[in-house]
């Protein structure tokens, strides 16, 4: 009997030795997993939800260059607007190669138009023209229904929207231009490529970087300063933004430069308290110079969202221009009609890629050429 437990208690020991290192490996081969996951997947920033947040990230080191030339950085972005996989320009060349024009070819054409979120009133709008003119010669004339399309999108982007960067300040005062958006939109990108664009056109500037949340953010946008030749203001990390903000339009003022871009934080646009945040960016800065652009940044891979989005900063801080980051991943052109319409804002620049020099002015002309494959 006496043999018979002793046999069971060493099977129960030998039993939970073998489960407690069997639980050890497990967990070293989760552990491992992680760290490997950790190294293998691309950091991504976190949501800014008014914490402080402390994140490591190793600033690229400075390498003063000269941007490219604003026409063939246009030319290129056009190629590259033309060439990118985009619905819109499909549908619209669809269009132009159908023999024939029956009530199938209209629909799938409307369909695609409101796909690319150019929404339902330009979209029957665009299509009622069309049909209107098109129905008088038809598409026998490829080059004449391809001068019609042009002509009627043209119309719909409107050139008659001033879209010039408003880099001028009042009464010798610095222009100060403060950019806006949700999270990873390409704030602080942009930021760093209009300095690049305003220093070959021979203007002195002024970095601030109010994203005081992340020191990352400050790294990422004085290195982009660096670059360009251009100093950066920036606050201990954690400092109040309107602060820093107002530190920097005060230094441009007492330096004389000609412009002073203030970098943002990135905020939900449905967090109320970080949206008064930003509306007190504003006020403090006005204290010092009047902002003469505020650029919200929308991500064109967003659709509907961005429009939403647009609406609640233009609320808080009188958005002045539009830059349309990503339509290069994007087939949601459309996002640049409904976006003037809905703000009465115009698109100032459109981004076409993560490169330096992928940023460019918009035109009307420009854009539907791109689109159009002109
Ligand atoms: N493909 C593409 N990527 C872009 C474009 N503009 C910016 N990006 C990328 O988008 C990512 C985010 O850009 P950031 O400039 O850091 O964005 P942000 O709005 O400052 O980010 P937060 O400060 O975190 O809110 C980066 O990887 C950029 O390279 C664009 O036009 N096309």
């Amino acid at each position: 009997m006496l043999g018979v437990l002793a046999v069971a208690l060493v099977g129960i020991g030998v039993g939970l030795t073998l489960r407690s290192r069997g639980l050890r490996e497990l967990e070293r081969a989760e552990r491992e997993r992680a760290i490997t996951d950790a190294a293998v997947r691309p950091a991504e920033p976190p949501v800014y939800d008014g914490e402080l947040v402390a994140e490591p990230e190793a600033p690229v080191g400075p390498t003063v260059d000269a941007p490219e030339a604003a026409s063939t950085r246009m030319a290129r972005l056009r190629r590259r607007l033309a060439s990118s996989n985009n619905a819109l320009a499909r549908a619209l060349g669809d269009l132009l190669s159908s023999s024939r024009l029956d009530a199938d070819v209209w629909d799938d054409f409307e369909a695609t138009l409101i796909g690319s979120d150019l929404g339902v009133g330009p979209t029957t709008e665009l299509v009622d023209n069309l049909r209107r003119e098109l129905a008088i010669d038809g598409v026998d004339d490829p080059a004449r229904a391809g001068r019609v399309l042009h002509a009627e999108l043209v119309k719909l982007v409107d050139p008659s929207l001033d879209r010039a960067l408003n880099d001028t300040g009042a009464d010798g005062l610095p222009a100060v231009v403060l950019v806006v958006g949700v999270n990873g939109t390409g704030k602080t990108t942009t930021v760093g490529k209009l300095a690049r664009v305003l220093v070959a056109e021979g203007k002195t500037v002024l970095l601030g970087a109010a994203d005081t949340f992340r020191a990352a953010a400050a790294d990422q946008l004085q290195t982009w300063g660096d670059r360009v030749g251009v100093d950066t203001i920036r606050g201990a990390e954690g400092a109040d933004p309107a602060s820093v903000a107002f530190e920097a339009v005060n230094a441009g003022v007492e330096r004389g430069v000609d412009v002073v871009l203030i970098d943002t934080a990135g905020r939900l646009h449905n967090k109320a308290n970080l949206m008064d945040e930003l509306g007190k960016i504003r006020r403090v800065i006005s204290r010092r110079a009047p902002v003469t652009e505020c650029l919200l940044l929308l991500d064109a891979t967003t659709g509907q969202n961005g429009l939403v989005q647009a609406r609640v900063f233009n609320d808080v801080t009188d958005v002045t221009g539009i830059v349309l980051s990503k339509l290069d991943g994007s087939a949601k052109g459309g996002i640049v009609v409904q976006v003037q319409r809905e703000l009465g804002v115009p698109v100032k620049f459109i981004g076409l890629g993560e490169g330096v020099d992928d940023l460019a002015p918009f035109t009307a002309e420009g854009f539907v050429d791109g689109l159009l494959g002109q």
